[in-house]
């Protein structure tokens, strides 16, 4: 397992005056799992859209299994930041998941049986087979992450790409969550943008901080100075929705 799954060359991105990333060179190798930090607005979700080539490189060059992003998107799994699902709509767990085939099947046309095992197959994948015919509202905040995810696997993904996947879930759930990408990572290549700095370490291989410009040493170890280069003051961890708490400076 050590051919290229995504290259990013130089990479730049901008959008009117705003520059999102900086010259971010970034090689992902199959059954890499790095986890990116870093501060709001520093540019995560950018990057994971240059991955599935929705957002375009201002400079640089962006390449996915061997092909342009657009081409690869087939292949990649992505659970997106913060989805609202609608606790009135009248859809099932099971409803959610085959969402995932919806890119795969023609217009008009109807799920066909393997889009089904598919379905199956990704809920099993999760632990959620068993309640696929309930209605999406019924479950834990937990719960219907976990069937994102299984709506995200249904294309049986080379990569799987999360934007802050346990960002309104409890620290046990967390966990539960972290596990379970464990456990996915023997199959595929996972690249997951979480503010939990303080337990990401104990779950991915690997750890880049990004603020604008990428720091990546392919290490699980994040050091004080990365962290002060990244988040430019110290910190100790970074709860959801605050940017970071800042180390009171110590008393002697
Ligand atoms: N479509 C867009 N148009 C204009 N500016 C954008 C657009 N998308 C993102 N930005 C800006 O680009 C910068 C990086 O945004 P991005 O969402 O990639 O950061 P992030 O690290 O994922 O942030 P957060 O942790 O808050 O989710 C921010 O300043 C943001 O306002």
């Amino acid at each position: 397992m050590s051919q290229d799954i995504a290259c990013l060359h130089h990479v730049w991105v901008k959008y009117d005056d705003v520059v999102a990333l900086e010259d971010v060179n970034l090689c992902l190798r199959a059954g890499d799992f790095v986890s990116i930090i870093g501060p709001n607005g520093g540019g995560k979700t950018s990057l994971l859209k240059l991955l599935l080539g929705l957002v375009k490189p201002t400079r640089g060059s962006v390449e996915v299994l061997g092909k342009t992003p657009e081409q690869a998107r087939q292949e990649i799994g992505y659970v997106p930041q913060q989805v609202t699902l609608d606790k009135h709509f009248p859809i099932s767990v099971w409803d959610v998941t085959l969402m995932g085939r919806l890119g795969r099947i023609p217009l008009l046309k109807k799920y066909t049986a393997e889009d089904h095992d598919l379905a199956a197959d990704a809920l099993q994948k999760v632990k959620l087979y068993d309640l696929k015919d309930r209605h999406i509202s019924k479950l834990s905040g937990g719960q219907q992450q976990r069937v994102l995810i299984a709506r995200a696997l249904v294309t049986n993904p080379k990569l799987l790409l999360l934007d802050e996947p346990t960002a309104s879930v409890d620290t046990e759930i967390k966990r539960d969550i972290y596990e379970l990408l464990v456990e996915l990572n023997t199959q595929m290549t996972i690249v997951m943008v979480s503010h939990d700095i303080g337990v990401v370490s104990s779950y991915t291989k690997t750890i880049a901080c990004l603020n604008h410009t990428l720091v990546y040493h392919e290490e699980k170890h994040i050091t004080p100075e990365m962290l002060a280069t990244t988040y430019q003051c110290p910190i100790d961890l970074i709860a959801h929705g605050v940017p970071h708490r800042v180390l009171a400076p110590h008393q002697h």
